[in-house]
């Protein structure tokens, strides 16, 4: 009856911005990719819908009505209960997708208690990742993230992902942007690539929000001055930051450019891992 779920980081190892719609959301053309490591649910059968948090990035995360686990579970039930357990591993506002992650780990991780069927059309409404995160695969995104279609180009990227201990507001991050209409994603290739031709190819492609993210934590800089220097052939925010990855030849030399960073920032989260599916 129990059932566990790992809600995997979701990385933008490209995330352009190319127009705004009329009710303020921007338009966007996105590679996303997915870490071998994220937040840990778990959903056993109860009265009533509870949530219970732990974990390194559970302590001032809201258990009520407003965290996103609940928002998710209450959306599919039809009067039904659980309990859900979260283990908060990821770092909350940073990028890297995790309450929305966690609510489709929850939608999933109910739908089979419940036994109901996998499907979610409400996804979108509950964030933007959602929909990207029920897949929890390599894909382009586009639109406000609900124009989702596969990639089977890029190999699994080792990586190292970097969290300075520093939140940004996603609507903030959007709101300093500049430029709404910049270029989308060049011509993606057809084949499958070798890590260097694929970081080759995403080191063309850009993350729009880098520098509006960087006006409001000049962190960002060092961290990706930081991952430079630790050995990634590519350097880059995700999402609308704070949180960075470097892409490495090997996880070897992810590991041991995780290793080094640790050492140098011991308050920085830092973890190597593998992008892919
Ligand atoms: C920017 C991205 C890229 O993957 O990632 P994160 O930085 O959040 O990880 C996402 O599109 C974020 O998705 P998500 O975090 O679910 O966003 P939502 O809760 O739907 O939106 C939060 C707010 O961000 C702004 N927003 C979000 C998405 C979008 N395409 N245009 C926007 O302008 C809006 O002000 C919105 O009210
Ligand atoms: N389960 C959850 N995990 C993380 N954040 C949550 C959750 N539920 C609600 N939130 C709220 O959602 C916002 C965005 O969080 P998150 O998804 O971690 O950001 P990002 O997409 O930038 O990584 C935060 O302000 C946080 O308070």
């Amino acid at each position: 009856m129990h059932n566990k779920r790992i809600a995997r980081a979701k990385i933008n190892l490209s995330l352009h911005v190319v127009g705004q719609r009329e009710d303020g959301y921007h338009l966007l053309d996105s590679i996303v990719a997915f870490a071998d490591f994220g937040d840990e649910l778990t959903f056993a059968p109860a009265e009533k819908l509870d949530l219970r948090i732990s974990g390194p990035f559970g302590s001032g995360l809201s258990d009520g009505k407003d965290n996103l686990i609940l928002r998710a579970a209450q959306r599919l039930s039809t009067g039904q209960g659980a309990q859900i357990d979260l283990l908060k591993n990821l770092p909350v506002a940073s990028g890297i997708g995790g309450g929305s992650a966690d609510a489709a780990a929850t939608l999933l991780g109910c739908a089979e208690l419940w036994r109901m069927p996998n499907s979610f059309d409400f996804a979108l409404d509950l964030g933007a990742d959602v929909p990207i995160c029920l897949r929890s695969q390599t894909l382009r995104m586009q639109g406000i993230g609900d124009v989702i279609s596969p990639l089977w180009c890029l190999p699994a990227l080792p990586m190292v992902l970097v969290n300075s201990g520093d939140a940004v507001s996603t609507p903030e991050v959007f709101s300093r942007l500049r430029s709404k209409e910049n270029a989308p994603l060049g011509k993606m290739p057809n084949a499958e690539m070798t890590i260097g031709a694929a970081v080759a190819w995403i080191a063309q492609q850009r993350n729009d929000l880098e520098q509006a993210a960087t006006d409001i934590v000049p962190r960002i800089a060092d961290v990706l001055a930081t991952l430079h220097g630790s050995g990634a052939e590519l350097a880059r925010m995700s999402g609308s930051g704070a949180s960075c990855f470097g892409l490495y030849p090997s996880i070897d030399a992810a590991e041991m450019a995780a290793m080094e960073i640790s050492k140098r920032q011991p308050n920085w989260w830092v973890r190597a891992g593998v992008l892919g599916d």
